[in-house]
Order: structure tokens, then C-alpha cells, then sequence
């Protein structure tokens, strides 16, 4: 069976998705597209040449009979009206992160979800599919570095432009770290703080850039996740696992090291579309042959979408009270998505 899918958002990575499910992935079939920029949505039709149909509105599209699955890849808060009227048909919905801007519209997602009985959404947070991030995991699980007691991280960005705010470096860029270290550590947060170091002359001046997060877990250990978004010397991202026997690290990119010139280079990349491309292409992957077997989805679910949310809701109020220590009260995990 093909998988027939619509996206709603044919931005930067709505492009990306389409080209690899097209191109890339099996499976699947782009049948539909929507956007509020209806020219670059019909563009992105007639130059990739997919047999799809513009919607000029997304829940039309997500309420069509020729459409079976939808990527949410639009702008941040419009992702909750979708996702909850693709749940709400009995649709499977990819929804790009964050689910949903606040913790309570991740929860009314969760409500609907649990009441139609089956896991129709996946969110998504790919690092959980990256190669390098699985096999830290697998250390850590096998007990190769004993306990873990301290984690190290860093999301950094060669530059982010005027449009991006203090905030953003929480709900837009560390969610990815929010979401994959408690998954990496099979633990919960329950507490953050956030403070300043000295900031960088090359951020606008209305950024605090960088920032660093400190969290605690239920089991003890303790997190500490640098966001530095004008590094300037590439789109790094780093995790450290410091454990009672050893440390493990999240491996490298692979790229070929030189010497030349009485110098030794490594080069770094520059985007984050090509460093977790793998990872991209795994999610999108495991959603539809989820979908085409007829199986459970296993990728981070709507839960997971919340417990983000709330973790981040709570790490910005953090940044508003630089050096506090804010507690993280999370809700009990459903039976449904144990
Ligand atoms: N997983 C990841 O690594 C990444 C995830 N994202 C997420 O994907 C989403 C989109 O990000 P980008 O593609 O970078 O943004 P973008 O701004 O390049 O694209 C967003 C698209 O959504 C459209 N749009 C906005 N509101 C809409 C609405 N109500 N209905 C239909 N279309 C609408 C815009 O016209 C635009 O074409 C965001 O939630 C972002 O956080 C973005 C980059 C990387
Ligand atoms: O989701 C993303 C990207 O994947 C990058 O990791 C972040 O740095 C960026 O801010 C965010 O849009």
C-alpha cells in the first residue's frame, strides 16, 4: 500500500520532507499541499512534479478522502488546530515540533487522542532516530559507563537572524535537547535554572546569546545545556554522558580529517538539515511504514510532545528569573502512553 500524504507548511523543512518522501523513502506519496503562501506551495508542485493537489485551506485538506496521513510542518502556532482536526478524522499526523506552542494545547492533543483510542500522532523530535544519539543510548542502557551522574550539552548555531528572541533559544532550539536527554537517560526532569554568561557581540542586541540551562532529574543527575546560536563557527551539537565507571560521548559527524599546510582539519558542518539528515529520513520513514503495516507508531508521541512543552514552558520562565531554581511539576504519564 502507498501511503497518501498531505503536508500543510511547504517551507524550509515541509520542502524537505517532500523532496524525501518523493525522492528518498518508500511508501509514501505527497497527494496534497497546503499554505498560507499558495504560489511557493504550487511551485514546489510543478518543480518537483508531484501529482498533488494545492488546498487553499489545510483542514479541507486533512478532512480529504484522497488523503490519508498529514505533515504538520507549518509555523509553530498553527500546529494545534491541525494536529487536532487530523486526530479528531481518525488521521495520522507527523507534527514537525513543537506540537503546540503551550503545555495545555499539548494536553487538549493528548485528550483527543485517548478518546479516539488509537496513537494517531507522532512528533517530530528525530534526534530519537539519530545513529549517534541510539548508540549513546545503548552504552548507557548496557552499563558500559555505570550510572550516569552528570550530562554536558551544547546546541550551538553559526547565527540565527533578527527575527529569533531569547525565548526561542528554549521553545525552538533546546526542545530538541528537552526532548532527547530525558529519553537518552530514561529519566524525568524536575527541576531548571537558567543563567547568563557574558553575551556574545556578535547577537542582536535584543538576544541573550548564549545561555546555559541547568536541570535536574528525578534520579539525581544533573544537566547542564549550552545554547550559543551565534558561534559563528558552525551548527555543533554536542552531549557528554558522565557516568560512575567512564563517559560516553554522542559520536561526531563523519567527515574526513586532513593534513595539510602544518594543519590538521576536521570540517564542521554549517546546517541542520544535513547534520541529522539520517535522522529526518528514519522518522519519516518509521511513521509510514507504521502506517502501511498497520502497527502501533514508535516514534515520541503526543505525551512526549507535552511533557516537552511543560519542561519548556518552565525553562523560559527560568530565563525570566535568571539563577532560580523553578520546579517542573509534570503529570502523570496515561496508561495509554506507557
Ligand atoms: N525538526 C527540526 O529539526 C526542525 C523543525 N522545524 C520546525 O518546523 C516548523 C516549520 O519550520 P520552518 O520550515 O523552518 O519554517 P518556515 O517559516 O520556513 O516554513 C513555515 C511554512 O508554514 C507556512 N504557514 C505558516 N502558517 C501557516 C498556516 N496557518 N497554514 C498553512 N501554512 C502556514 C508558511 O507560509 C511557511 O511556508 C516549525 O515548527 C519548526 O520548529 C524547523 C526546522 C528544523
Ligand atoms: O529545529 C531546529 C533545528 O533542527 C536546529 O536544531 C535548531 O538550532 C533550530 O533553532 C530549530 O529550528
Amino acid at each position: 500500500m502507498t501511503v497518501k500524504i498531505g503536508v500543510i507548511g511547504c517551507g524550509a523543512i515541509g520542502l524537505e520532507h517532500i523532496k524525501r518522501i518523493t525522492n528518498t523513502l518508500s511508501g509514501g506519496k505527497i497527494v496534497a499541499v497546503n499554505d498560507i503562501n499558495e504560489n511557493n506551495a504550487k511551485k514546489i508542485i510543478a518543480d518537483l512534479h508531484l501529482d498533488a493537489k494545492f488546498y487553499a485551506d489545510g483542514h479541507e485538506l486533512i478532512r480529504s478522502a484522497d488523503v490519508d496521513a498529514v505533515l504538520v510542518t507549518c509555523w509553530g502556532p498553527a500546529h494545534k488546530e491541525f494536529v487536532l482536526e487530523a486526530v479528531k478524522q481518525k488521521k495520522y499526523v507527523f507534527c514537525e515540533k513543537p506540537l503546540a506552542t503551550t503545555a495545555d494545547d499539548c494536553l487538549e492533543i493528548v485528550e483527543e487522542e485517548m478518546k479516539q483510542k488509537k496513537h494517531l500522532v507522532q512528533v517530530g523530535f528525530m534526534r530519537r532516530f539519530d545513529e549517534g544519539y541510539v548508540a549513546l543510548k545503548k552504552t548507557i542502557d548496557e552499563g558500559q559507563i555505570g550510572a550516569p551522574l552528570i550530562l554536558h550539552a551544547a546546541h550551538r548555531n553559526p547565527a540565527v537572524d533578527e527575527k529569533y528572541t531569547t525565548d526561542m533559544a528554549i521553545n525552538d532550539t533546546m526542545i530538541h535537547e528537552i526532548d532527547v536527554l530525558h529519553w537518552l537517560l530514561d529519566d524525568e526532569y524536575i527541576s531548571a535554572q537558567v543563567i547568563y554568561p557574558r553575551k556574545t557581540g556578535n547577537a542582536s542586541s535584543h538576544l541573550a546569546d548564549p545561555q546555559i540551562v541547568l536541570v535536574e532529574t528525578k534520579k539525581g543527575i544533573r544537566i547542564d545545556v549550552e545554547i550559543f546560536v551565534n558561534c559563528k563557527y558552525g551548527y555543533d551539537i554536542k552531549c557528554e554522558v558522565v557516568g560512575e565507571d567512564g563517559i560516553a560521548y554522542l559520536p561526531e559527524p563523519a567527515t574526513v580529517q586532513t593534513r595539510q599546510k602544518a594543519a590538521l582539519n576536521r570540517p564542521i558542518l554549517m546546517d541542520w538539515k544535513q547534520r541529522f539528515i539520517k535522522a529526518y529520513d528514519y522518522e519519516i520513514q518509521a511513521f509510514i511504514n507504521n502506517i502501511n503495516k498497520g502497527q502501533k507508531l514508535n516514534g515520541p508521541t503526543s505525551w512526549d510532545g507535552y511533557a516537552a512543552a511543560l519542561t519548556a514552558d518552565v525553562c523560559v520562565q527560568a530565563q525570566q528569573n535568571p539563577g532560580k531554581i523553578l520546579p517542573i511539576k509534570m503529570k502523570d504519564r496515561p496508561d495509554f502512553y506507557k
